[in-house]
């Protein structure tokens, strides 16, 4: 079997799998926390791998950057490897000025500016949420390793650079960050019967103009691996 985005076979792919943006964030979130690793997919570069993590399976693989592009990887996960559980480990922009660099953010809801959502002409407004029973059990997680992260709603935008000025509209709407995949994820969760939830850690501060470097993007984001992962073991019971 396979795709045209994933050579993987059917069964190499865990039930929980923790979903980046960045192949090279994927790749150290393998290498740093799962053991008896196999790399499972390598199209485009786009790298999936499979371990243990205190003994549960667990698999990383990128999503890319954007709707379509995580659109396309969740929904072959979901579909045709039996993957019941996506946990995207993302970075996002933070609205509020009290977020500091680092910190880690839950995505309860995901609003969204994208055409993604028009495929399923549903003639009203959809409200993309995180599964309930991952979502508690981060919040669990997030706990029991003492790190604060505000749960709440994220703004998933087809664009990066923000020409209109939109991003601040969402902050005035009580909007905790943005990013540019969690709607689309939890739409294909919902639209598949499957789980999801994006979970991010803030690279940047588009209050107070604070931002870090690519380089810790990649690699610093513990906290929120961490979180991702003992989140995949209470899914694992
Ligand atoms: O760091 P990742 O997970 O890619 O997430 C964020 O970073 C990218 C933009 O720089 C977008 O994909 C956005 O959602
Ligand atoms: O999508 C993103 C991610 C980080 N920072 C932003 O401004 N946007």
């Amino acid at each position: 079997m396979g795709t045209p985005h994933n050579e993987a076979k059917k069964g190499d792919f865990a039930k929980t799998v923790l979903m980046p943006g960045d192949p090279l964030r994927s790749k150290f979130i393998a290498e740093t926390f799962l053991t008896d690793l196999k790399l499972v997919n390598n199209v485009r570069g786009v790298q999936g791998y499979t371990g243990l993590y205190k003994g549960v399976p667990v698999s990383v693989m990128a999503s890319g950057m954007g709707m379509p592009s995580i659109g396309i990887y969740s929904y072959e996960l979901y579909t045709q490897y039996d993957v019941e559980n996506i946990i995207r480990v993302g970075s996002a922009g933070a609205l509020r000025a009290d977020l500091e660099l680092g910190s880690v953010v839950a995505g309860q809801g995901a609003c969204a500016n994208s055409a993604y959502l028009e495929q399923y002409e549903l003639g009203g407004t959809f409200a993309p949420i995180a599964d309930f029973d991952l979502l508690m059990a981060a919040v669990e997680s997030a706990k029991e390793l003492g790190v604060k992260m505000p749960v709440g709603n994220l703004y998933s935008s087809d664009t990066f650079y923000d020409a209109a000025g939109r991003n601040m509209r969402f902050q005035k709407m009580g909007v905790m960050a943005v990013e540019m995949e969690a709607a689309a994820l939890y739409c294909n969760a919902a639209y598949t019967g499957k789980r999801a939830l994006a979970i991010c850690s803030i690279s940047d501060n588009l209050v107070t103009g604070e931002e870090l470097s690519p380089a810790d993007r990649q690699n610093t984001f513990t906290n929120m691996m961490k979180i991702a992962l003992e989140v995949a073991v209470k899914m694992a019971d």
